[in-house]
């Protein structure tokens, strides 16, 4: 009973305060409906109580630096779930499962779950949940720094093959949403191992990365990235409501299917490609010989030199300012010749970044870059 006094439904206490109540052990039976039912407990269900039972149960309150809002509503896990179709033997990535509420239903639709959880507390949480079956497996580590690729390589490896559906597999998360970026730029050049990602984002964060519209200050060097890599779209919204603790903004469910690498634009050279995205957003002098010792650079320290290269300019890529293509690419040739490719492209010599599609970054870079 206390515990409703403490943390109403919706919540009016912000656990995320430096004052935090005590959390007494919360004793009522969960009342779960079917179909959202534990693989482990047939009575279990992801809603209010459960969610704070189960934090309960290990001490624990929502820690802001680690995005924890965790999802109290089961249809939309369900929903999720539904969207990414999800079927027996399909092999999903998960990253920060939390207290289980959307392993739980990618688990009861047969999918095999790799999950990536950083905090230790919900990973022993997690692990006693669902231990009674083998199709769950989770790591404690930081997604951000985590070898992802590696992991899901083993897990292909060792899989059962006469279970595997598919040759790719899927990610469905709802991550926390200061990992947004990173989550995006790590796992859309991943083709050769997902075949879609389905994430739970900030609704902002979702309408800038999948709805982005030209000639706005909303268009950055990102949306080339993930147009590149993959094909977006926005999926449903979720109210701010059905999370616990609720944040101060909405979330939207995005979709990004990945593409095979031949299926990429084509461009003599990805990374001199994204190197003139950014010189072209953000009038960067950096030659591509600079570009290249350091993607050498990021090998020694990460190990995963193509993602951690375009992370980088694309990153960097958020902070400049924008000027007329003709004059941003000056280091690469002259005026002339850049107003020339314009033309070809069929775009006025005054053109500037945010006027430009994907194609037309393709076709310019085609023709004025010699790798
Ligand atoms: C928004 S909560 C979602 C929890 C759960 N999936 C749900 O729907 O209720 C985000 C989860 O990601 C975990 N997390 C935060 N940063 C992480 C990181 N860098 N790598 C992996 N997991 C992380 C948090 O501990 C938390 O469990």
């Amino acid at each position: 009973m206390a515990i409703s006094l403490l943390f109403p439904n919706p919540p009016l206490t912000n656990p995320h305060s430096r004052h935090k109540p005590t959390l007494p052990a919360y004793s009522s039976t969960c009342g779960a409906k079917k179909k959202a039912a534990c693989i482990v407990c047939a009575k279990s269900q992801d809603d209010y109580h459960a969610t704070l039972k189960a934090l309960n149960s290990k001490g624990r309150f929502p820690r802001k630096s680690l995005g924890q809002h965790y999802m109290l509503n089961s249809e939309i896990n369900e929903q999720l779930v539904g969207a990414a179709n999800i079927k027996e033997g399909d092999l999903v990535l998960e990253i920060g499962p939390g207290t289980g509420s959307l392993t739980n239903v990618l688990l009861n639709a047969g999918a095999t779950v790799l999950a990536i959880e950083k905090d230790p507390h919900m990973v022993g949480l997690v692990t006693e949940r669902f231990a009674s079956t083998e199709r769950f497996k989770v790591l404690q580590e930081d997604f951000v720094k985590c070898h992802i690729h590696s992991h899901m390589l083993s897990l292909f490896e060792n899989r059962n093959s006469s279970n595997a559906k598919s040759a790719y597999a899927k990610v469905v998360a709802n991550i926390p949403f200061n990992i947004s970026t990173d989550v995006v730029k790590q796992l859309l050049p991943m083709g050769d191992i997902f075949s879609e990602v389905f994430l739970l984002l900030q609704e902002e964060t979702a309408m800038r990365l999948v709805k982005p519209s030209l000639r706005t200050s909303e268009y950055r060097p990102i949306n080339i990235f993930v147009n590149f890599y993959s094909e977006p779209e926005y999926k449903f919204k979720v109210p701010r409501t059905s999370f616990f603790p609720q944040p101060n903004v909405d979330a939207a469910v995005v979709t990004f299917k990945l593409k095979q690498a031949i299926d990429y634009p084509s461009v003599t050279s990805t990374k001199s490609f994204f190197s003139m995205v950014v010189s072209i957003f953000y009038g960067f002098r950096l030659c591509f010989s600079s570009l290249y010792l350091l993607s050498l650079n990021m090998i020694m320290s990460f190990g995963t030199p193509r993602v951690h290269f375009i992370n980088n300019i694309v990153n960097s890529a958020f902070n400049g300012k924008r000027k007329m293509l003709r004059k941003s690419l000056q280091h690469i040739c002259t005026s002339l010749v850049i107003e020339e490719a314009l033309g070809d492209v069929g775009l006025p010599a005054t053109s500037r970044p945010e006027e430009l599609t994907l194609d037309d970054f393709v076709r310019l870079h085609n023709l004025i870059v010699e790798v």
